[in-house]
């Protein structure tokens, strides 16, 4: 395997005699140069670690960010590959041991965090094969016809997809293919009036889903988005990097922030289904949520039903998400569920990213964790589902040595290049709770 150099960029940032340094320096202060303490006085807990970590001047001290692969000797040539280090033990957690069925290749450890109920973290969960293989998954098959990418809005993509078109020129040695603009084609979707740019998802408040108003968000109107009338043609190459979201299984409508249950439950492929069953199956729930856990006042009506998940939890949506190196992911919340405390899985594969989770408001001071590849986040629970969360750092060159290819004409060698810049998360949710049958609410209901 060829020895992986360390990203000029990411040093870079560190070096105050580098280039990088003094642009970033120079950006830093034109920006701040009008910016009073009132401002920053006003930022909220949330939004303060926002700023701190997507930061490009002065680069983000990670001392205070919980990085649980330093503990693990197998880890060394992951977390030594690169300038980004968080600390084993920056954040308040207890360690507890996986069931032995649910444990993948060896991995015993999953993590618990007393003031996030719910919030369980299982490191390098996914083993090095199966990360490869679910990167070809994402890449290939999913961000692709049937289902919705955010440039489908923009642009008529290949039937194919953007992934095994690129593929498909590299291969053949050919041209790029030219995409057309949507809002050129002579048959453009009815649209809604204002048009939505491509790029980084947009933050739109929606009321949180659950049983008493499935029927009343299920009927609101959902109509597609409108195409871009100042998106020109663009060569496949160029469009990969704009990749932001692939829907998976139930249909998301982004406008309205709520599920569009018209368009059928789509498909959620065996192996992420296999993985986010054993990861769910690996956790002994009890040691999560056992009775002296649950918070004061306990949860009432809303208590997760925790003593059957290894049994009945099934994911049946998602949202797989690319992030390049300078795309950030704001504080939110994912409450289009109706099911609002089934574990939701999330899987990252690719460059390492800085994960910011804190309470029901943008007030509780968040907890930084940094994710790499192959680490799982579980986030189960009315606490920890209807918490505030958010990507703001995507950690450049932090790929890990197994994510590398092995000899130049390695056919990994394309997926490799990609993921120098890339972070790609797989984010699983189950969105009906036990017994909740969608078409006799509706039938109800009308
Ligand atoms: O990328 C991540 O780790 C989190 C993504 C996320 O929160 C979401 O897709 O809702
Ligand atoms: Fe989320």
């Amino acid at each position: 395997m060829p020895a992986t150099t360390v990203s000029t960029s990411a040093a870079d940032l560190h070096d105050p005699t580098s280039a990088a340094f003094k642009k970033a320096r120079r950006q830093y202060l034109k920006t701040t140069r009008n910016r009073t303490e009132h401002v920053e006085a006003e930022w909220t807990p949330f939004r303060a670690a926002e700023k701190k970590f997507k930061a490009r001047f002065p680069p983000p001290d990670l001392s205070g960010v919980l990085d649980l692969a330093l503990l693990d000797d197998s880890r060394a040539a992951e977390v030594s590959n690169g300038v980004w280090k968080g600390r084993p033990n920056a954040v308040q957690c207890e360690e507890i041991e996986l069931r032995p069925r649910g444990r993948s290749s060896g991995i015993r450890k999953a993590y618990i965090f007393p003031n996030t109920p719910g919030l369980v973290l299982l490191p390098s969960f996914v083993p090095p094969d199966e990360q490869r293989r679910l990167v070809r998954w994402a890449l290939c098959d999913q961000a692709r016809h049937p289902n919705a990418t955010n440039l489908d809005a923009h642009y008529i993509l290949p039937e194919d997809g953007l992934w095994n078109r690129f593929l498909q020129s590299k291969k053949e040695a050919c041209e790029d293919t030219l995409v057309e603009p949507r809002a050129s084609s002579p048959d453009p979707p009815e649209v809604i009036p204002s048009p939505e740019p491509p790029g980084p998802r947009k933050l739109v408040f929606n009321e949180p889903a659950g049983k008493h108003n499935y029927v009343k968000l299920s009927a609101a109107p959902k109509p597609p988005p409108a195409p871009s009338p100042s998106v020109s043609p663009s060569p496949v190459s160029s469009l990969i990097p704009k990749l932001r979201w692939a829907n998976i299984g139930w249909f998301y409508h982004w406008g309205t922030k709520h599920y569009d249950f018209t368009q059928g439950p789509g498909v959620i492929h065996d192996e992420v289904r296999e993985v986010c069953k054993r990861a769910v199956t690996a956790v002994e729930w009890e040691k999560v949520f056992g009775s002296e856990r649950i918070p004061r006042g306990g949860w009432g009506e809303d208590a997760p039903d925790w003593d059957s998940w290894h049994e009945i939890y099934e994911p049946d949506a998602g949202i797989v998400n690319f992030y390049q190196a300078k795309d950030t992911l704001m504080a939110h919340v994912d409450r289009s569920e109706v099911c609002a405390t089934s574990p939701l899985v999330s899987i990252s594969l690719g460059c390492a990213a800085v994960f910011l989770i804190g309470g029901l408001t943008r007030d509780v001071e968040p907890i930084p964790i940094l994710l790499r590849s192959g680490d799982v986040v579980i986030m189960s629970g009315p606490t920890c589902r209807r918490a505030y969360h958010g990507v703001p750092r995507i950690l450049e060159g932090t790929l890990p040595p197994h994510l590398v290819a092995e000899t130049d004409n390695d056919e990994w060698t394309v997926y490799e290049e990609y993921l120098r810049t890339t972070r790609i998360n797989v984010n699983v949710r189950q969105v009906f709770p036990r017994g909740f049958n969608p078409e006799l609410h509706s039938a109800a209901g009308s």
